[in-house]
């Protein structure tokens, strides 16, 4: 599966400065940062909906839920491409989160 979020990024760094005529991706770049947040604001609060009918929902609202997420996670990816970063450096901070408990890591911040 990763090689579909790899393919993805290169197609979001190709669209960079890509024609916003025939790009949807170029079209964000083009209008900005706070677009591509406004997307990404929009994308999860359309999840949280959609997680909160798929709880006592159907296979249809489960479906709209998987749909959704991937809006969210595919304005996420142009967000950091955006900003000059992509899937592999979070990927890599999840591996580097794993086996440590997040309780554990929570009571060991000095920040409270
Ligand atoms: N994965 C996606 C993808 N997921 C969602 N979307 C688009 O994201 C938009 C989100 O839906 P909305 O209804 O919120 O969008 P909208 O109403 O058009 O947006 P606003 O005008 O309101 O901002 C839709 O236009 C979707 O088609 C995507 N657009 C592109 N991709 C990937 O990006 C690649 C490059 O796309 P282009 O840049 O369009 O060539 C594609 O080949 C795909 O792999």
């Amino acid at each position: 599966m990763s090689t579909i979020l790899d393919q993805l990024d290169q197609s979001l760094a190709d669209r960079r400065h890509g024609d916003a005529d025939t790009s949807y991706v170029a079209g964000l770049h083009q209008r900005g940062l706070n677009k591509i947040l406004e997307k990404v604001g929009e994308e999860s609060v359309e999840t949280i909906l959609a997680a909160r009918d798929a709880e006592h929902g159907d296979d249809q609202a489960r479906q709209a839920l998987i749909s959704e997420t991937a809006d969210l996670w595919f304005h996420s990816l142009v967000m950091l491409s955006h900003l000059g970063l992509d899937h592999r450096s979070v990927l890599e901070e999840l591996a580097r989160r794993q086996g440590i408990s997040g309780l554990e890591e929570k009571a060991s911040r000095t920040d409270g």
